[in-house]
């Protein structure tokens, strides 16, 4: 049974979802401390939060049962993803469901604010009939500027449009057509877009980049009278700056549904001007936003918990149900050969390892593939193995570089992996190929050409070619009771009395008396035991 823990208020539809699918059991909190949450978190497989959840690295830390995060929402700067990364967790948001409610929520606030909506009202419930203080402003042929051209982005400025404004954007990572096809002026410059706007609404999400990034040197420079609207992330806009700009004239006023702290503090500056139009983080707080987030949130996790499949993942390549089982086979090769050099190397300094994908390979999610390979290749030196998740992250945390290429080439296989690790004390590599998608085979190690199969146990000897040799340790193993299942052999050069390594796939584990009679013998110079996966296990983190 997975546990699901959700801390915030989900809509009812997704818990119905969740409360439905067999395996999944789920555990509904509110008002928990940081510390309760902790708490929760230790029997918990997967958490759904809103934005009113705060997972920091002290909460995700030393959760062994917690495997995935989902976001019912957009934003995830509520998580610390470095620290989930680390841990191995997986963290995924739901990016659609709450496009058009923010994006209807920030022409609201458009229109609110340029029509005074918000002290208008409250007057008249004080009694009074104040006509000339509240005159407003019409849209109609004003100029907005979008920054930010994703999904809400996109969205106001085709509401906005709507309006009759004229739309401007700026977006690095948009491309020109893109906007034109949406009748979006696009900026290249951000300086250069924002001294042309009547309104500037901002869509990004809170980066470094962005934090700030609307602030008094740039506000300076905006029409005298502009209006600025903040529903993405408070911090944005620096709201110190804002404040004085406001009360400079500078700008006429300011609609804001985020803050940099939530809530922000009773007596802050924004929440008593009266040209600044507040409400308290509710963009997509509409029915509609919700049960689809919630619904997505929990088809998200029961997909991710039951079969593995990962969605809208932040911290790391999605892989689609569709996609997850013909990649599985390539995933597990990576991994055995992980295994395999970690088992293998007996100096511990790696500094890099570099993949190389070949034929079919190739075409397979290879940044994937280079995590299940790099899982298997710390699962040695680290305590708690690394997964696909947070492998990439810890090796280069140690200084271990990780290269990959591909070639479309197919060599003597249709498809095949190799991997070459760099140590103090010189390179290990290892291939491997699969016959079927589902026969795992080791191709190559270092030189030495072979067939042999990567599961169970595998016992590598490195000899001199000679004959008689292969005789005399089947009679050592025969007469230990260790039954060998498969035996391959590999010459560095194809011809006899030269170096060789064979491998034997054995039934049952050999005892070290075995080992060393195998060792004593004259003409083997080298014996390892090395530990794979029966054939056809599961994958530790699929
Ligand atoms: N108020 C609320 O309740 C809600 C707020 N949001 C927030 O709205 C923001 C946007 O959400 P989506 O449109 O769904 O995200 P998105 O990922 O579709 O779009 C973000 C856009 O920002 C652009 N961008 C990133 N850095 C930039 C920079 N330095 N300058 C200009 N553009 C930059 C990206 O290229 C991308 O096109 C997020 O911060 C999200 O958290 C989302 C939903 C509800
Ligand atoms: O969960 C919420 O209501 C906040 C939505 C939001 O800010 C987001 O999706 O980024």
């Amino acid at each position: 049974m997975h546990r699901v823990l959700i801390t915030d208020n989900l809509s009812p539809a997704g818990l119905k979802v969740l409360e439905e699918t067999d395996g999944i059991e789920v555990d509904v909190r509110s008002g928990l401390s940081p510390e309760q949450v902790r708490e929760a978190l230790h029997d918990a497989d997967g958490i759904i939060i809103r934005s009113g959840t705060k997972l920091t690295p002290e909460l995700l830390a030393g959760q062994p049962r917690l495997k995935v995060i989902v976001r019912a929402g957009v934003g995830v700067d509520n998580i610390d993803l470095a620290a989930a990364t680390r841990e191995g967790i997986v963290v995924m948001n739901t990016p659609a469901g709450n496009t058009t409610s923010t994006a209807e929520h920030t022409i609201a606030m458009m229109m609110a604010l340029s029509r005074n909506i918000g002290p208008a009202s409250q007057s008249m419930r004080e009694g009074r009939w104040d006509r000339k203080k509240y005159t407003g402003t019409q849209l109609a042929g004003k100029t907005v500027g979008v920054m930010g051209l994703g999904r809400i982005g996109q969205s106001v400025a085709r509401r906005c449009r709507g309006l009759e404004m004229t739309v401007l954007g700026y977006d690095p990572f948009i491309s020109e057509e893109k906007a034109a096809e949406q009748g979006i002026e696009l900026y290249r410059d951000l300086d250069e877009m924002i001294t042309k706007v009547d309104y500037l609404t901002v869509h990004t999400p809170l980066t470094d980049e962005t934090r700030g990034v609307i602030n008094a040197a740039r506000i300076a420079t905006m029409r005298q009278g502009v209006r600025i609207i903040n529903c993405a992330r408070g911090g944005i806009v620096d709201e110190n700056d804002l404040a004085d700009a406001i009360e400079s004239g500078q700008v006429a006023g300011a609609a804001l549904d985020v803050f940099s702290s939530e809530p922000p503090p009773e007596d802050s500056r924004l929440r008593s001007l009266p040209q600044v139009l507040c409400t308290p983080h509710l963009g997509a707080s509409t029915d509609e936003a919700q049960e689809q987030v919630a619904l997505e949130a929990a088809e998200i996790i029961t997909a991710y918990l039951l079969r593995g499949e990962i969605r809208y993942a932040v911290n790391m390549a999605p892989i689609a149900a569709s996609e997850l089982e013909a990649v599985r086979p390539y995933l597990d090769l990576a991994h055995r050969l992980g295994l395999l050099l970690s088992q293998l190397n007996k100096s511990h300094a790696v500094s890099k390892a570099d993949l190389l994908f070949r034929g079919d390979a190739a075409s397979k999610p290879t940044r994937l593939m280079l995590n299940a390979f790099t899982s298997g290749l710390l699962s040695g030196a680290l305590e708690d193995a690394p997964n696909i998740i947070n492998a990439e992250m810890l090796a280069r945390e140690r200084g271990i570089e990780l290269t990959e290429a591909t070639s479309s080439e197919l060599g003597a296989f249709s498809t095949m992996i190799a991997a070459t690790v760099h140590t103090d004390q010189g390179e290990l590599s290892a291939a491997g190929t699969m016959f079927g998608n589902e026969f795992l085979r080791l191709v190559r190690l270092d030189n030495y050409q072979m067939d042999a199969y990567l599961d169970g146990l595998m016992l590598l000897y490195r000899h001199r070619d000679v004959p008689g040799l292969i005789g005399a340790i089947g009679t050592v193993f025969g007469k230990h009771q260790v039954n060998i299942s498969h035996m391959a052999l590999g010459r560095e050069k194809n011809e006899p009395g030269g170096e060789a390594i064979a491998v034997l796939n054995l039934d049952n584990e050999p005892s070290q008396a075995a080992m060393d009679e195998v060792s004593a013998h004259p003409d083997v110079t080298g014996v390892e035991l090395v530990k794979m996966p029966e054939a056809g296990a599961p994958l530790p983190w699929l």
